[in-house]
């Protein structure tokens, strides 16, 4: 995959407390931005089953997320991401098995590939950037983002990017000890967003998905 910088996160649940310690770990708030995300597959889920995500965010395009190449299990992801349109369309017909087409516009190959709409919905973000006291180690920077959304679940994510495979480990060393600080408890496994809201609104697809995948996340009984 010659396109794609790697988003190496951790999700976590937030609480009251989040944004007042996220300030005492010399986190600063960048940004509060409300955007809408609109995610596509074929009517057999081909993309979602084999770990693939493609959506629309309003305001910034296109992106497909690919599973990582690092290997490293845990709770964690790690994807790559491509967002220039050539790369998420190549991608896709090799995914999805099809005959090289004529455009390497997103939008326009959602037809012939029969992707349609699988969830939209709204996200409100507050962004964090850490500067972390001590860290002189600047590369990779962490974020962490505070997202709730327009049908009422919330998850926070402690962030990097990295380009190489060889830099996940240690980003995930960073991204856990700042979880630790932030009184994220070791084991705790939030879900994303999407996938509540397949539980909510498309149960049929979310057991589907569960069931095509049996290693991917559950969001267990308190999202439902
Ligand atoms: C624990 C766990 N989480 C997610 C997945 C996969 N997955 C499910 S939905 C999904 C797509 C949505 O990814 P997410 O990071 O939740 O979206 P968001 O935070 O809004 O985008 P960003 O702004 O960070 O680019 C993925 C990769 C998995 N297999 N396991
Ligand atoms: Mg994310």
């Amino acid at each position: 995959m010659a396109q794609g910088l790697i988003e190496v996160e951790r999700k976590f649940a937030p609480g009251p407390d989040t944004e007042e310690r996220l300030q005492e770990l010399g986190g600063t708030l960048e940004h509060r931005v409300t955007f809408r995300d609109t995610y596509y597959d074929t009517s057999e889920l081909s993309l979602m089953r084999s770990d693939h995500w493609l959506r629309q965010r309003e305001g910034s395009g296109w992106e497909l997320k690919c599973p990582g190449v690092a290997g490293i299990s845990g709770n964690h992801n790690e994807y790559v991401e491509l967002t220039l349109e050539p790369a998420i369309v190549a991608q896709l017909l090799k995914l999805l098995g099809a005959e090289e087409l004529e455009s390497a516009d997103v939008a326009a190959v959602l037809g012939p590939l029969k992707l349609q709409e699988v969830a939209s919905f709204i996200t409100t973000r507050s962004s964090w950037k850490l500067a972390l006291s001590g860290d002189h180690d600047q590369d990779p920077p962490l974020r962490v983002d505070l997202d709730s959304t327009d049908f009422g679940y919330a998850v926070g994510e402690v962030e990097a990017m990295v380009r190489e495979k060889t830099e996940v480990a240690p980003a995930l060393e960073k991204i856990f000890s700042f979880s630790k600080m932030l009184g994220v408890p070791a084991q705790e496994k939030a879900p994303a967003k999407l996938l509540v809201y397949l539980q909510r609104f498309r149960p049929l697809d979310y057991q589907r998905l569960l069931e095509a995948n049996s290693s991917s996340e559950a969001t267990g009984d308190s999202t439902s």
